[in-house]
């Protein structure tokens, strides 16, 4: 079980995020969700060890009840957006998350070249992201992350760049991928409608400053979510939504 406990994040004597706590079960994937500026992306950079040094943070993380140092090699972090490297081919972005916890290129690329096709990149090993499309780019940025075989992964908005049609496909390819190898998953997203179809549970975060409004889950197994089966919650998050913006 991935805690964090009493996270509080300040820019100068502003509070970005005050006070917050939560979860990340095992195999378990669950949504973080909130307006614009909420403090979604501070929260999953600071469990990342990312976040920007203009922020003071304090809080708690803990694996298993032991501290978090990040980077911590049980837990991978995909930032928003695909953030491949454009001079490197996607085989050398895909490898890029091995090679950076140690281990050499040359057995980075070998472990992934036999990836590729499962990943619907196969042939593209030589290609360099700008010629490939959004769904392809996405893919070998989830290689890239799943690769690292953590326990944990914290996805930043995965989806948010691609057109609704490539959206769809590609929540079902990422649900797919864990049914095969379940790992727990915080995924931050502004969709309300992606949430509840890929969530185990929903964090709803309200605005200035962030903090946690809720946390719902959703029980409906994943076969079953139907938008008649979904339409309750869908209403009752939309207007706790609305009444964060507003
Ligand atoms: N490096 C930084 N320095 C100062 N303030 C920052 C920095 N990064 C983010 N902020 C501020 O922190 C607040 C939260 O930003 P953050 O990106 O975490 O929110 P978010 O909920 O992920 O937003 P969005 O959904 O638009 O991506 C915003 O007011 C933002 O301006």
């Amino acid at each position: 079980m991935l805690r964090v406990d009493g996270l509080t994040i300040r820019s100068g004597d502003q509070s970005v995020v005050s006070d917050v706590s939560f979860e990340v079960a095992e195999e378990r994937l669950t949504c973080l969700i909130g307006p614009s500026g909420c403090g979604k992306t501070s929260v999953v950079k600071w469990l990342a060890g990312v976040l920007a040094p203009t922020l003071a943070a304090e809080g708690q993380a803990t694996l298993d009840g032991a501290p978090v140092r990040p980077p911590d090699r049980a837990i991978a972090y995909q930032p928003q957006q695909d953030a491949l490297l454009p001079w490197l081919t996607i085989a050398e972005n895909a490898a890029l998350g091995l090679s950076v916890r140690g281990m050499p290129r040359t057995e980075a690329r070998r472990t992934i070249m036999p990836l590729l096709a499962s990943f619907g990149l196969d042939g593209t090993e030589d290609a360099f992201p700008a010629a490939l499309s959004g769904g392809m780019r996405q893919r070998a940025a989830f290689l890239r992350t799943i690769v690292q075989e953590s326990r944990f992964v914290l996805l930043d908005e995965p989806f948010s760049a691609l057109d609704a049609v490539t959206r769809l496909t590609m929540q079902d390819w990422l649900a797919a991928r864990l049914v095969e190898r379940p790992r727990g998953i915080l995924m931050v997203t502004h969709d309300l409608h992606e949430a509840t179809q890929m969530a185990d549970r929903i964090l709803v975060m309200g605005a200035r400053p962030g903090r946690i409004t809720a946390d719902i889950p959703i029980d409906t197994p994943r076969g079953k979510r139907t938008e008649a089966a979904l339409a309750e919650i869908r209403t009752s998050l939309r207007t706790r939504l609305l009444e964060e913006t507003t």
